[in-house]
């Protein structure tokens, strides 16, 4: 109902204003006014959907995104206002219009058509519009839809109406306002600012300026604090995964607080006098596990009368933990327990870890940085020991006290650390940037946390579980644009054995039974999960996301593949549990999958590689993890060497084309290339159908894949150098050759005996020694490693054999006096029956503490070398775990690697 005039006398005041401080004086009297006006209209209705909007819309028509694009320019405008006005074509008005560009037609206005159409119209149009908000934006709507219905007539009308019942001031307005254009000196974040602090933020997010306006709509209350009501859920705020060379950036280099990471179920309590609310991060209401009322549920009777006097509401964030009392510890969440279903005769008691404070008597502190929420917690209550801990805190600043200080939370058996901005504030639902980071430590075995992904495909097992689902596709979602909103596309990720016991897996059958419907690949239904081309690794059956589950994975590494639509795939995937705290739209992002990615690049274990890519001496080893759009670039050491100068003295390689890889240290790939180009012969860069063959110095990844594709004799660099020597072209001999193409082979075999002994030639010393290392090489190199059986059992014996549990693990077993000393074995140790167990399961046992060991083995009678291990434990950026036999024969009997953490031996000198 507001008066259209109303806002473009505003308008024209904030054009007219000098200063930014002025223009934004003038707009906020309006909106002042106007939120005043609208209060009273709305008293009634506090939860009104009319709001600021038609008008805002209009002040900023750039973000306008519900309205169709006018299609309109200036010229189009001007022929319309020429029709309707009735101007002659060539009357000095009519040309003012047409040529509103040029100096002579338009005078000092030149060049802004709404200025120029204003003097125009000035004497045509009435002295006082008499239109509202609403109906010009009704009419823009029209002239929106009928121009892109070509409906010329409509349009016509429309601006006509306009005209008729507008001033000329408000047409210059109304021509901007089409022209998407303002031209006030207020620029798009000067009216956000006004309006509201969280404006533009917000409108950053959504791009929707009408949700910006209906939930912005009173200036005091702030965005986050929007989400947080009493009794009601919303979603806590999350942590981001980082590795650690990243805190101190993240925490801006200033100083941060490290908090203790609880491992349980995150549980937010809302508190009203006697009445309380447990709510799940996905906003399950737990309440009737909890309890609602001081003499009901399994925690709030014993933390009721903690609470301080002064405390009438509040809602705390915390963690949900299993607290022992007989060990007084913290039990880790694993399959053992379930917080939220806790059996009455459990030997584990509830406990509830508060780190952060959302409400206070009312008051909302969701805007009040972290620092100040702490203080009010330290005041709350008064913890009770097994049942309410106040989180603890510690300040620090660099990487170096996060290190230290997740070595300590490693060596009390916890998960991790968090870390937490001082001046962050309670953004709920927010990952990225939200000032919380979570650190964990990184194992030997594994990656650096785990993922969540959702179950989007099936596929039939084989033998006795052919009537059952043995492996699962999983997918990743396409973060939706706006947050809140629920994802719509997902990509296939990765192939998970179920990886459970029978009995499990059939629970979990049970619960996606009705939803699998068959997966037809030369049919294939129309679903928002998208796969690669040719629709790889295709399930038996699929399942629409929103029925599906959430599973957390473990996995060794990320690899490229390109059977996924993601363009890699977890390497050894392992099945850990259902996360049923988690929405099927709480899986994991494309986008934080590729933070994990990057992360994960080039800080991976490079064990059993042994073969360097990089050609170069290695400090440190790297396996890069290719993703997939990163641009392709070449490597200095890849690059061709400049030729051009090059004087060719002789003619032994004349016709002879070699592709170089690299060369030895004192040689290196430059320098034999200008020797081939010496000696007549010609060098490439990639192998072709020319090439005589590839020389190598070392065998890199790069010479692998030429290698397997399996056309190409690759050649010891070696052989060059002695050409060169030699000053001729020498054959070929057996020792020289990384590869030989089947033709050289069969060639080969005519000569020598399949060690490279010459079935003519006299032996040397030096051809015998050349021979007897070759024979060593290939018995090293025929024994097939861990992993690779691991890659063969997951391929065709996937979850049949209960012999290769332990297959990528890597025991030392603490039975020697003198940790990794073989010589001082202890006599009968325990440990040796269980060693042969875990070997029979697949294990390797490692007769040293090296640093590819990934579990260390201790009897809980012998805890001497204990404190020993965990201090080189420390010093190692690759984490072992240690574990004792129960965690041994726990794994057996459950047909799954089980949480080590809940087996970790105690130390005497332990604190805890
Ligand atoms: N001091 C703490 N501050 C904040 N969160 C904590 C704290 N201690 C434990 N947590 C828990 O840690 C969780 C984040 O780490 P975790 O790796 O366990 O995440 P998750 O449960 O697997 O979920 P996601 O992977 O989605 O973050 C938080 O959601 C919270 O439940
Ligand atoms: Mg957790
Ligand atoms: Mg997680």
């Amino acid at each position: 109902t507001v008066p259209f005039t109303h806002l473009c006398t505003m308008l024209e005041g904030v054009d007219r204003a000098k200063g930014k401080d002025n223009k934004k004086k003038i707009f906020k009297e309006f909106l002042d006014k106007w939120r005043e006006f609208h209060n009273s209209v709305h008293k009634d209705d506090p939860n009104t959907e009319d709001s600021f909007y038609p008008a805002m819309r209009l002040i900023l028509p750039q973000c306008e995104r519900e309205r169709i694009a006018y299609g309109i320019k200036e010229f189009t405008l001007a022929k319309y206002y020429i029709e309707i006005l009735g101007l002659a074509k060539d009357s000095p008005d009519a040309l003012k219009l047409l040529k509103y560009r040029a100096p002579s037609h338009a005078k000092g206005e030149a060049g802004d058509f709404a200025a120029v159409a204003y003097f125009v119209l000035k004497n045509r149009c009435p002295e006082k519009g008499s239109l509202t908000i609403q109906e010009v934006n009704d009419l823009l709507d029209s002239i929106a839809t009928n121009n892109a219905a070509k409906n010329k007539e409509e349009v016509r009308r429309s601006i006509l109406k306009l005209l008729r019942s507008t001033s000329a001031m408000e047409q210059k307005w109304l021509i901007r306002m089409i022209m998407k254009e303002l031209k006030m000196g207020m620029n798009q974040a000067g009216v956000f600012a006004v309006f509201h602090p969280d404006a533009e933020d917000l409108f950053n997010v959504t791009n929707s300026l009408a949700k910006v306006c209906i939930d912005l709509r009173d200036p005091r209350v702030r965005l986050n604090e929007i989400a947080i009501s009493l009794f009601s859920p919303f979603k806590p705020m999350l942590g981001q995964r980082i590795p650690l060379d990243g805190v101190e950036k993240e925490m801006h280099h200033e100083m941060f607080y490290i908090e203790t990471k609880f491992d349980g179920e995150r549980m937010l309590l809302h508190k009203d006098g006697d009445t309380y609310k447990y709510f799940s991060r996905s906003g399950k209401d737990y309440t009737h596990q909890f309890g609602a009322h001081p003499l009901e549920g399994s925690l709030t009777p014993y933390i009721h009368n903690c609470f301080a006097s002064h405390v009438k509401s509040c809602i705390l964030d915390g963690e949900m933990v299993g607290y022992n009392p007989q060990t007084k510890a913290i039990m880790s969440k694993g399959d053992k327990f379930d917080i939220k279903n806790m059996a009455e005769d459990s030997d584990l008691q509830t406990m509830y870890c508060v780190f952060d404070i959302l409400l206070l008597n009312g008051q909302k502190f969701a805007n009040s940085p972290l620092r100040e929420r702490v203080d009010y917690l330290d005041k709350l209550f008064t913890p009770i020991e097994g049942r309410l801990l106040l989180g603890d805190r510690k300040d620090a600043r660099t990487k170096a006290e996060v290190i230290d200080a997740l070595n300590e939370a490693i060596d009390r058996r916890e998960e991790g650390l968090v870390i937490k901005y001082p001046g962050s504030k309670y953004a709920p639902d927010k990952r990225k940037g939200s000032g919380w980071l979570k650190v964990k430590p990184e194992y030997v075995d594994g990656l650096m946390d785990q993922v969540d992904v959702v179950i989007v495909g099936g596929y039939f097992g084989k033998g006795r579980r052919s009537h059952m689902i043995s492996h699962f596709l999983c997918a990743v979602a396409v973060q939706p644009n706006t947050p809140g909103e629920k994802p719509a596309l997902f990509h296939t990720f990765c192939r998970v054995g179920s990886g459970y016991t029978l009995k499990e897996l059939y629970q979990m059958g049970q619960r996606l039974h009705p939803h699998w419907r068959v997966f037809d690949k030369k049919k294939p239904p129309k679903t928002n999960i998208l796969f690669p081309s040719g629709y790889k690794e295709a399930p038996d059956v699929w399942i629409d996301p929103e029925q599906s589950l959430v599973v957390q994975i473990k996995a060794a590494e990320i690899i490229e593949s390109d059977k996924f639509k993601t363009g890699c795939t977890l390497r050894f995937p392992r099945l850990e549990k259902v996360r049923d705290d988690k929405e099927w739209s709480d899986c994991m992002t494309l986008d934080e999958l590729d933070d994990m990615r990057k992360n994960a690049e080039g800080k991976l274990a490079s064990r059993h590689a042994g073969i360097d890519d990089s050609g170069e001496p290695s400090k440190k080893k790297r396996r890069t993890v290719v993703r997939v759009e990163k641009p392709i670039t070449v490597a200095p050491q890849f690059k061709a060497a400049d030729t051009s100068k090059v004087q060719q003295v002789s003619a032994i390689f004349e016709d002879r084309e070699f592709c170089i890889i690299n060369g030895p240290p004192e040689h290196g790939k430059a320098d034999l290339e200008r020797k081939v180009v010496a000696y007549g012969g010609t060098v490439v860069q990639a192998p072709g159908p020319d090439t005589s063959c590839v020389l190598a110095h070392k065998v890199n990844v790069r010479v692998n894949n030429i290698i397997s594709g399996g056309k190409y004799d690759v050649v010891k660099a070696d052989w060059l150098l002695r050409c060169w020597e030699a000053k001729q072209c020498l054959p070929w001999l057996p020792s020289h050759m990384i590869h030989m193409s089947p033709d050289t082979a069969a060639q080969f075999a005519l000569e020598f005996d399949r060690h490279g002994d010459s079935f003519t030639d006299d032996a040397t010393v030096d051809s015998l020694k050349e021979v007897f290392e070759k024979i060593g090489e290939e018995k090293s190199s025929s024994k097939v490693s861990s992993e690779g059986i691991a890659e063969m059992e997951e391929k065709y014996f996937p979850n049949e054999s209960p012999l290769g549990l332990f297959r990528l693990c890597r025991l030392y077993v603490d039975n020697c006096h003198v940790i990794g000393d073989q010589s001082t074995r202890i006599k009968d140790c325990p440990l040796d029956l269980v060693a042969l167990e875990v070997r029979f399961h697949g294990a390797t046992v490692s007769p040293i503490l090296d640093s590819d060991v990934t579990h260390v083995l201790f009897h809980t009678s012998d805890l001497s070398r204990l404190d020993e291990v965990k201090a080189l434990r420390r010093q190692r950026t690759k984490k072992h775990h240690l574990v004792t036999p129960g965690w041994v024969y726990d794994c057996i009997q459950t047909g799954a690697i089980l949480t080590e953490r809940d087996y970790e031996p105690h130390s005497s000198t332990d604190s805890t």
